[in-house]
């Protein structure tokens, strides 16, 4: 508000209030004029700002829903930048941040896992079915492994659990009952048959890459499809390939 706009909006008070200091200051005024002019003004002013604090408090109200809707709405944009929309899993996107971060952090198990013969799923009993079962994969996951652990579904039917340890040994137990768990799961009408699934684990130190975490981690979850399916192999115990690729000096090098 300018100084003008100022002056103009309270003119009628001001002079109001002149009159009475003038009449305060004259013992012989009328100060009964003076005092019923003073309380118009005041009444008016009374007024008008409980119609101000009542239009104040109803945008406060607004803007705080507003404030509301913004935030619930970047969280809706936020979990789907980073969730797999059909089973509420992390996103390949997701399992890359949350895994490099924790590895910077921390020594780290990569568990993968590939649902066996997928095709024959959706061949046999339909795509829908095949969707159930990727949902289905990831309830189970979820209840072994509680509500807080990091599952990802990295490809169509290939998920990626974090799993920080500084104990390969535990790496692979986790691994071990995560093979169990979706082999004896009862996946329903009409899929009546077992389902399993083939598991790779590479268990890596602190400042690891990501890259070298998931080849590793690859390398063995095709080690177990090789080996027969339905197993874990853990990427450690892998015999060593026949030409052996140029390996990094140290586990624990950064890629570039
Ligand atoms: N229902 C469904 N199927 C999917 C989805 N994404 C990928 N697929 C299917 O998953 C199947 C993967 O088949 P393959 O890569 O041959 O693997 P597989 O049959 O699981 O065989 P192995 O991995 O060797 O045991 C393909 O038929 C894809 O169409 C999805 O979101 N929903």
């Amino acid at each position: 508000m300018t100084p003008k706009a100022d002056a103009d909006l309270f003119a009628q008070e001001s002079a109001a209030l002149a009159q009475a200091r003038a009449a305060h200051a004259d013992p012989r005024a009328d100060a009964r004029a003076a005092l019923a002019d003073m309380i118009g003004h005041y009444e008016r002013l009374m007024r008008e700002s409980r119609r101000l604090i009542r239009r104040s408090d109803r945008a406060e109200l607004d803007m705080n829903q507003m404030n509301r809707q913004l935030h619930e709405l970047a969280q809706q944009l936020e979990y789907r930048a980073t969730h797999d929309p059909l089973s509420g899993a992390l996103n390949r996107a997701a399992v890359i941040d949350q895994a490099s971060a924790c590895l910077q952090q921390e020594d780290m198990a990569l568990i993968v896992l590939d649902i066996d013969h997928f095709k024959w799923i959706n061949d046999d009993f339909g795509h829908p079915a095949g969707d159930t079962v990727i949902k289905t994969v990831v309830s189970c996951l979820r209840k072994l492994l509680g509500s807080d652990a990091a599952v990802g579904r990295v490809g169509g039917e290939e998920f990626s659990v974090i799993w920080p340890t500084a104990d390969a040994e535990e790496a692979r137990e986790v691994a071990g009952h995560i093979c169990d768990a979706i082999a004896d799961q009862v996946f329903g009408a009409p899929i009546n048959r077992q389902i399993t699934a083939s598991v790779g684990v590479s268990w890596n130190p602190r400042g690891t890459c990501f890259e070298l975490a998931y080849s590793r981690a690859d390398e063995a979850l095709y080690a177990a499809k090789r080996a027969g399916r339905n197993c874990v192999k853990i990427h450690s115990q892998l015999p060593p390939p026949v030409t052996p690729p140029p390996a990094p000096s140290d586990a624990s090098t950064p890629c570039h």
